[in-house]
């Protein structure tokens, strides 16, 4: 195979000669001087060439063909570093090649496109879009057809597009409509847009596959169909986590060539019925406040995030609950090793055989009759009370634009595991402190009053009297303690896991010196807190309080690669030049 498609010639582009070789997985071009010494070289994996076309073909501002019978085109990806961003933009680069003869020229365009399709088998052919048309800054619409319809439509790929008129339609449309003929499925929005493809294709699937998803016990089928994200929404995290940069012309192009990166998706269930999918965050207390009341100021659009986040910070709250997690081994990773995961990484791609292995015999794993784990390997249940500022999970690092690193920056996105992040009753100026470090290098799990944990499986409930309550007086419930106070957390072991009691954590305490601590705070919320948040869920409520999560690995797979190791990566230029397609 790689010597039938190898092929080297002498091209020009220019006016200037090179050596160009195409040996099955690379096509590389050496310009060669006069003396026939060789000076720069560039090199293209195959699978990251876009197209190829005959002529002198340019796409923007609008295609044009030049159709000279012994020169031809080449589309690919240029890399480019992204200034703020954790990730590396894409670009399409162009260059123009001119042959000594028209015979070559076909061999060339044959060649690249045979050597194509036999190192991309998950380049989509047809694709079904979904764009909101309300998501984010409400660009959705001209972001699709100004910057990726060009790109897709060069690239061969043939789209059926829908613009949506209600929530939900692209979830139903997957759900119950015919999706023979489609490789995969793209959303133009935010991380609401996403989690409706979730839900449709992971229902779909399981429909398919007989399979009941309103028991966490139940294995579930992955998903066959990839899924795309040109991101046009307000956090846009899912993107940002899973290629590393907040940008329509690097998802497009991560489409195209068909990456694939597997994600793992956590199952949320109320009594043994399914409430939610989730990747990204499910958060209760603040992160659930934040979302409830960003609701009410949707108006805004992307601002309602930071208005309301500086409300409900100011509101000072705290909830009690009760937290049973299920560790996953520690063996495997830990999310204070404080590696990243990043493209092609180890832990993910051994994880793929361990969740693979194990799915087989998950039944032993997790009783469908309590719900309770019993693998010894795994470890056990544990269980922590107290008042909480914010209870989160997260089943990957769930970085978007406001916190590059992330809710959990060493958290992996196919691992089979999630992040539980258990914030404590502190003090305001500590839980500040904790939520400025998400915007930094700073680790926000490097304070008394945090603990995080990588788990399986995750259970909610609350004190018992708690959902009848209603509200509580804030000034009781808020318990203003100094970072150093944290004595009042008393730490035991059983069964050699860490078990924290945290049983004068749900005192109510009210000393002067707490409520002094806290007076313009409490002055400016309402005296009267609800005594139970809400679970943030990828940006949706939850109608439930009481909560049974379990991570399942690897359940669908999106057109991404991860996040690129800057300092891994060759082919990465400072600046654009004018040999790339300016696509904005
Ligand atoms: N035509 C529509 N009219 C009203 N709502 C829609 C429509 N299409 C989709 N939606 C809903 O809009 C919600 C928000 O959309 P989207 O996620 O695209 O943007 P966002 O909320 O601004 O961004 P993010 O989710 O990243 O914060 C989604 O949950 C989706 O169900
Ligand atoms: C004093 C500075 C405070 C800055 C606080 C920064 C904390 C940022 C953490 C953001 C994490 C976002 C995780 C993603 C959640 C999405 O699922 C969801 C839907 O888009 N977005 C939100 C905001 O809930
Ligand atoms: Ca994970």
């Amino acid at each position: 195979m790689e010597t039938d498609l190898r092929l080297e010639s002498s091209l020009w582009v220019g006016n200037k000669r090179y050596r160009a070789v195409l040996t099955g997985w690379h096509f590389n071009w050496t310009e060669v001087d006069k003396k026939n010494r060789d000076k720069k070289t560039i090199s293209v994996p195959v699978a990251e060439v876009v197209g190829v076309e005959e002529g002198r073909v340019e796409i923007l501002p609008q295609k044009s063909v030049e159709d000279t019978d012994k020169d031809f085109t080449v589309f690919y990806v240029k890399r480019f570093s992204s200034g703020g961003s954790y990730g590396l933009l894409w670009r399409l680069g162009r260059t123009q090649f001119s042959c000594p003869s028209r015979a070559l020229r076909d061999q060339w365009t044959k060649h690249l496109r045979t050597a194509l399709k036999t190192h991309s088998p998950l380049r989509p052919h047809r694709l079904l879009v979904f764009i909101n048309p309300f998501g984010g800054k409400k660009k959705g619409r001209k972001i699709y057809h100004s910057v990726v319809a060009p790109l897709f439509e060069l690239a061969g790929i043939s789209s059926h597009v829908i613009v949506t008129e209600r929530a939900n339609q692209a979830r139903d449309h997957l759900l119950k409509k015919d999706l023979a003929g489609f490789d995969g499925v793209v959303c133009v929005g935010g991380d609401g847009m996403f989690s409706e493809l979730l839900h449709g294709l992971i229902g779909r699937t399981q429909q398919e596959a007989g399979l009941c998803e309103n028991d966490p016990a139940v294995t579930l089928q992955p998903c066959p169909l990839h899924i795309g994200i040109i991101p046009a929404g307000s956090t846009d995290c899912v993107c940002y986590a899973t290629v590393g940069v907040i940008d329509p012309v690097t998802s497009a192009l991560h489409i195209i060539i068909g990456d694939s990166q597997p994600l793992d998706v956590c199952s949320v269930h109320q009594a043994s019925s399914l409430v939610h999918y989730s990747v990204s965050l499910l958060g209760y207390g603040f992160y659930g406040d934040v979302l409830a009341e960003s609701e009410k100021h949707r108006w805004m659009g992307p601002l309602r995030y930071d208005y309301s986040g500086t409300m409900v910070y100011l509101s000072n709250r705290s909830y009690a609950g009760i937290v049973h997690y299920l560790p996953a081994d520690p063996q495997d990773s830990s999310p204070r090793d404080r590696t990243r995961c990043l493209s092609g990484c180890s832990v993910c791609s051994r994880s793929t055989e361990r969740l693979f292995h194990q799915s087989s015999d998950s039944g032993s794993l997790y009783s469908s009759h309590n719900s309770q784990y019993t693998s010894d390997s795994e470890g056990e249940w544990v269980t922590v009370e107290g008042r909480f500022r914010c209870v989160s999970l997260t089943c990957m690092s769930s970085s978007c634009p406001k916190s590059p690193l992330g809710l959990s920056p060493s958290a992996h996105l196919a691992d089979g595991t999630g992040d539980l992040i258990l914030v404590w009753d502190t003090h305001p100026l500590g839980f500040l402190k904790f939520l400025y470090r998400h915007t930094s290098t700073q680790d926000q799990f490097d304070l008394p009053f945090v603990e995080v944990h990588r788990v399986k499986a995750v259970r909610f409930s609350l004190p018992s009297g708690k959902e009848e309550e209603g509200y509580e007086d804030m000034g009781a419930t808020s318990s203003a303690i100094d970072d150093e106070e944290r004595g009042y957390i008393e730490t035991v072991s059983r069964n050699g896991s860490q078990q924290y009691l945290a049983e004068r954590g749900t005192e109510r305490r009210t000393t002067n010196e707490q409520k002094a601590a806290t007076p313009i705070l409490c002055g400016l919320c309402c005296s009267k807190a609800p005594a139970v948040s809400v679970w943030n869920c990828d940006g949706e409520i939850l109608p439930n309080t009481e909560i049974d999560c379990r991570i399942h690995g690897q359940l669908v797979r999106l057109y991404a690669r991860g996040i690129e190791d800057r300092a891994a990566v060759h082919n990465c230029s400072e600046e654009h030049d004018n040999k790339c397609e300016r696509i904005f």
